[in-house]
C-alpha cells in the first residue's frame, strides 16, 4: 500500500531549500528518522528494478548513513600534488584508529574515478569528531574545500560529467546547474592545465537564487569560458553569433529536477515523504528539457541525461520518449567500457506505472497499459486534473522499448558500492542528424505508431526565482523541441525581458586609459587579451570590477541581448579598483583579486611578480599593515620600499620556514601603500590560510573600525566605491588604516597556484 504524503520532496524544486548538492561542503549535514516507508518498498519491489536476492542488502545499505565522499579538484599537477598530501601524510596517520573499541579504516580511494583523485571516508561521524587523527584530516579538508583544493561531493553525483568526456574546445551546457559541483568538474576538464581553453561552459539553472550560489561555487574554479544564466531549460533561448549564426554545443548535462529517491541515505526527510506521484509528476518536465537539450546539440554532439532517483517513469521512460521523438537521429552510447571499476546495473526495458489516484486515497495500483488507465478515468476510478490531463502517455514503455537499447542506460544502486543511487543515460546525436537547434518540427509529432505521443502535461517544480519566461505559456511535450521563449517585450524591436535585473554587460576599449595603467603597472605582454576586459555596465566604462572573458563569451555577449540571455555572470574577475580617487601618486588603482591572480600571471612580464618567503607571509598575517621598515633586512624589504604604490603579486615559494610548511608555491595580492603593506584577502580567508600554512590563528583582530577612517596626512583616502556595477551584495571596499587600503571582505578563495 503506497503511503499518502503531505509535501513532494523535489531535488532542486522550491519546496527543498537544500538539494543533495547544496549539503556538499557542510562536513557535518546530518538528520535524524525512522527510515521506513511501505510504499517506496512495494513500488519499487514491483518494478524489479533489481534481482529480489538484492532486495535486502540495498534496503540495508540505504538505511546506513553514507561515507563522505570528496574529490581534489584544479589543474592536473596541482591535484596530483595535494593527493599526493592526503596519501603520503594523513592517511598514515589514520592507520590504527580506535574509538569506543573498535577499529576504523582510514580514508579510501574511490578506484573507479580517474586519476584516483575521489575519497571516500567510511568512518562515521562521530569517529571524526572525536579522534585526534581524524579531527586533524577534518581540519584539513575544511581549509582545503574553502580554498578550492578539494570538493565535497556524492561519489554517484561525480559520474555524469566524467561520461560528457569534456575537451578544452568544447561548447558546453549545463542545463540545471545550481548549485554546481558537476559544473565545477566541467570547468576543470575544459581547463585541465589551468590555461585558458577557448571552450564554453553555460551553467544555467531555473531558480535565480540558486544561479547565485552557482557564481560563488564557481568563484573557487574560475573561467574565462563560463557564462551563467537563469532559465528554465526546457525553453532555453537559441543564442546567436556572429554572421546570425546559431550557437550548438558539443557537450550537454542535463542532471535534471527529480524525486531524489537515490539520495535517501542522506535526505532522511524522503523517507517519510515518499509516493509514486512524485516521478510521475516530473516526467513531463525531464522530459521538455531532455528534448531541448536534444536540440540544441550539434551532430556527433553528446549529452548525459541524469537523475539521482530509481524511478523508471523518471529514467527509462524519459530515454524512450525522448528517442521516439526524434527517430534515427539519436542513440545510446554504450559506456559499459568506460570508468571499468564502476559498478552499474543495466537500464530496464519494461517497467510498471503506478499511481495512487486521489478516489483510492492511500492505495498505489498499477496499470499495465495508458488504455487501462484511461478506462479506469471513465470509470471514475481515477481523477484527471482540473486541465483535463492525467498521467502521459510516455509513463509506459513503448512498443519499440526493446528496440532503443534502454539497457545502455546505467543505474547506480547504493550497496553495489556503498553510494547513493543514481541513473545516467549517454546520449549521442548522429553525425548526419541535421536538424537544426529550432527545428520547428515537433518531436512528438514525428513520432513513430508504436510511441504515440505523450497526452498531458504535468505539474513542474515551483521554484521561486522571479519568474524566468513567466510569460511563457506552458508548452506540452509536444512543443519542446521548438520552444519559443516569451521574455515580458517591451517593443517588437526592443525584445528586453524587462523582469531581468542583473547589470548590462559590456566590452572595455582597449586604448581606456584605465587598461593603460594596468598593462603598465603588470607590465602585461602581448598575450594579455586587453580585447576582452568585461565590465557590468552598459558603457563600457572600468568603474570597480573588470572581468576576463576569452572570445566565444565575447562573440554571445556582443550578439545577444543580455536580458533576454538572462546573464546572471560571465569570465572571471580579474582587477578590482582598489582606490578611486583622483590622486597621481598610486598611477594604477586595480588590484588582482583572488578568483583572477591565476588568470593574469600568465600575461605578466619579468619582474612583476615578486619572490617571498613564510617569514613575510608571517608578519603579513600577524598584522593588517605592518610597515615596509619592519620587515627583516633582505631583497624583499628592499624591493618593496622601491615599489610605487599599487598591487603586487607575491609569490610565496613551498617549504618549511618560520614555523609553517607550504606544500606548493602560492601567488597572494599584496597591496603597497606609501609606509607599509597588506595581504589582500579577507578576515576568513586570513585565519584558514595561517591554520593551513602555520598549524594556527596567528592574525592579530583587525584595528577597530573608526581607525580605518584617520586619514594621515599625504595618505590614501577612504572611499567605499559605489558606482553602478552589478554584483549585487559585494561591496568593495578601499578604506584606509595608518595610510594603508585594506580590502577586507572582499575575495573569493583560491589560495593556491
Ligand atoms: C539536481 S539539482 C542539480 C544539481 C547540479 N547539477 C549539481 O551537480 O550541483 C536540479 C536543479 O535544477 C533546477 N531546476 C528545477 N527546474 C528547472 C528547470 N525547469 N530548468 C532549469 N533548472 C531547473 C533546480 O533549481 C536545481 O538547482
Amino acid at each position: 500500500m503506497g503511503k499518502h504524503r503531505g509535501k513532494k520532496p523535489i531535488r532542486g524544486g522550491a519546496r527543498q531549500p537544500q538539494s543533495r548538492d547544496d549539503k556538499q561542503n557542510d562536513w557535518n549535514a546530518f538528520v535524524g528518522t525512522d527510515k521506513g516507508n511501505a510504499g517506496f518498498e512495494e513500488y519499487y519491489k514491483t518494478q524489479g528494478i533489481m534481482p529480489e536476492a538484492d532486495w535486502e542488502p540495498f534496503m540495508g545499505s540505504l538505511r546506513k548513513e553514507l561515507p563522505v565522499t570528496f574529490r581534489v579538484t584544479g589543474s592536473r599537477a596541482h591535484a596530483e600534488t595535494i593527493n599526493d598530501i592526503i596519501k603520503n601524510t594523513y592517511v598514515p596517520n589514520m592507520q590504527n584508529v580506535e574509538f569506543e573499541g573498535q577499529k576504523y579504516d582510514p580514508p579510501s580511494q574511490l578506484s573507479w574515478y580517474p586519476g584516483q583523485l575521489a575519497w571516500q571516508v567510511d568512518a562515521p561521524k562521530r569517529v571524526v569528531r572525536k579522534t585526534e587523527p581524524f579531527k586533524n584530516f577534518q581540519r584539513f579538508l575544511v581549509g582545503e574545500t574553502e580554498v578550492g583544493n578539494l570538493s565535497r561531493q556524492e561519489a554517484v553525483s561525480m559520474i555524469p560529467p566524467l561520461f560528457l568526456d569534456v575537451q578544452p574546445h568544447h561548447i558546453c551546457l549545463d542545463m540545471c546547474a545550481a548549485p554546481g559541483s558537476k559544473t565545477a568538474q566541467i570547468i576543470e576538464a575544459l581547463n585541465p592545465h589551468h590555461t585558458a581553453s577557448t571552450g564554453l561552459l553555460i551553467a544555467n539553472d531555473s531558480d535565480y537564487k540558486r544561479t547565485h550560489m552557482l557564481v560563488h561555487q564557481t568563484g573557487r574554479m574560475p573561467s574565462r569560458g563560463l557564462i551563467v544564466t537563469n532559465f528554465d531549460a526546457s525553453l532555453f533561448p537559441s543564442i546567436k553569433l556572429k554572421g546570425g549564426k546559431q550557437l550548438q554545443f558539443d557537450r550537454i548535462l542535463a542532471d535534471v529536477p527529480c524525486s531524489g529517491d537515490g539520495t535517501l541515505r542522506k535526505n532522511l526527510e524522503i523517507w517519510n515523504k515518499w509516493g509514486a506521484a512524485d516521478g510521475n509528476s516530473l516526467h513531463t518536465l525531464q522530459l521538455r528539457i531532455l528534448e531541448r537539450a536534444m536540440n540544441m546539440l550539434k551532430p556527433g554532439g553528446r549529452l548525459v541525461y541524469s537523475t539521482c532517483s530509481f524511478n523508471p517513469s523518471e529514467d527509462e521512460a524519459v530515454i524512450a520518449a525522448a528517442l521516439n521523438g526524434k527517430p534515427g537521429k539519436f542513440h545510446i552510447v554504450d559506456v559499459s567500457a568506460e570508468l571499468p571499476h564502476l559498478k552499474r546495473r543495466s537500464g530496464m526495458s519494461s517497467w510498471k506505472v503506478g499511481s495512487q489516484p486521489a478516489v483510492k486515497a492511500r492505495q498505489l495500483v498499477w496499470y499495465d497499459t495508458f488504455e487501462d488507465y484511461k478506462e479506469a478515468i471513465k470509470k471514475g476510478e481515477e481523477k484527471e486534473n482540473d486541465r483535463g490531463k492525467g498521467l502521459p502517455r510516455t509513463l509506459w514503455p513503448p512498443a519499440n522499448a526493446g528496440e532503443l537499447n534502454l539497457d545502455r542506460c546505467m543505474r547506480l544502486l547504493p550497496h553495489d558500492q556503498n553510494t547513493g543511487g543514481f541513473f545516467v543515460c549517454v546520449l549521442e546525436k548522429k553525425a548526419d542528424a541535421t536538424e537544426s537547434n529550432e527545428d520547428s518540427a515537433s518531436s512528438s509529432l514525428k513520432r513513430p505508431a508504436t510511441s504515440p505521443p505523450p497526452a498531458s502535461e504535468s505539474k513542474r517544480p515551483r521554484d521561486k526565482s522571479p519568474a524566468p519566461n513567466a510569460s511563457a505559456p506552458a508548452t506540452s511535450t509536444e512543443t519542446t523541441s521548438a520552444p519559443t521563449p516569451a521574455p515580458q517585450t517591451s517593443t517588437k524591436k526592443d525584445k528586453r525581458d524587462l523582469t531581468f535585473k542583473e547589470d548590462p554587460l559590456s566590452y572595455v576599449d582597449p586604448e581606456h586609459e584605465e587598461v593603460k595603467s594596468i598593462v603598465e603597472r603588470f607590465n602585461v605582454q602581448d598575450s594579455f587579451p586587453r580585447n576582452n576586459l568585461m565590465v557590468r555596465n552598459e558603457y563600457g566604462d572600468p568603474l570597480r570590477t573588470i572581468y576576463m572573458t576569452n572570445e566565444i563569451v565575447k562573440e554571445i555577449i556582443e550578439n545577444n541581448d543580455y536580458t533576454r540571455l538572462r546573464v546572471v555572470s560571465a569570465g572571471v574577475k580579474c582587477f578590482a579598483r582598489q582606490d578611486s580617487s583622483q590622486r597621481t601618486e598610486i598611477r594604477c588603482k586595480w588590484r588582482t583579486p583572488m578568483d583572477g591572480i591565476l588568470e593574469v600571471l600568465p600575461h605578466v612580464g619579468e619582474g612583476v611578480v615578486i619572490s617571498a618567503t613564510l617569514e613575510e607571509l608571517r608578519v603579513l598575517l600577524e598584522d593588517h599593515y605592518p610597515p615596509v621598515d619592519s620587515f627583516k633586512d633582505g631583497e624583499w624589504k628592499n624591493i618593496m620600499q622601491s615599489r610605487d604604490m599599487g598591487c603586487e603579486i607575491v609569490k610565496f615559494e613551498a617549504g618549511k620556514l618560520a614555523g609553517g610548511e607550504l606544500a606548493l608555491p602560492m601567488y597572494l595580492p599584496v597591496w603597497k601603500a606609501k609606509m607599509s603593506l597588506s595581504l589582500m584577502i579577507d578576515k576568513r580567508e586570513k585565519s584558514i590560510l595561517s591554520l593551513r600554512t602555520f598549524g594556527e590563528d596567528i592574525c592579530k583582530p583587525p584595528p577597530p573600525q573608526k581607525d580605518f577612517h584617520k586619514k594621515p596626512e599625504g595618505e590614501v583616502e577612504s572611499v567605499p566605491v559605489t558606482e553602478g556595477e552589478g554584483e549585487a551584495g559585494i561591496a568593495l571596499v578601499a578604506e584606509v588604516a595608518q595610510g594603508d587600503a585594506v580590502a577586507e571582505n572582499t575575495e573569493e578563495s583560491v589560495l593556491n597556484a
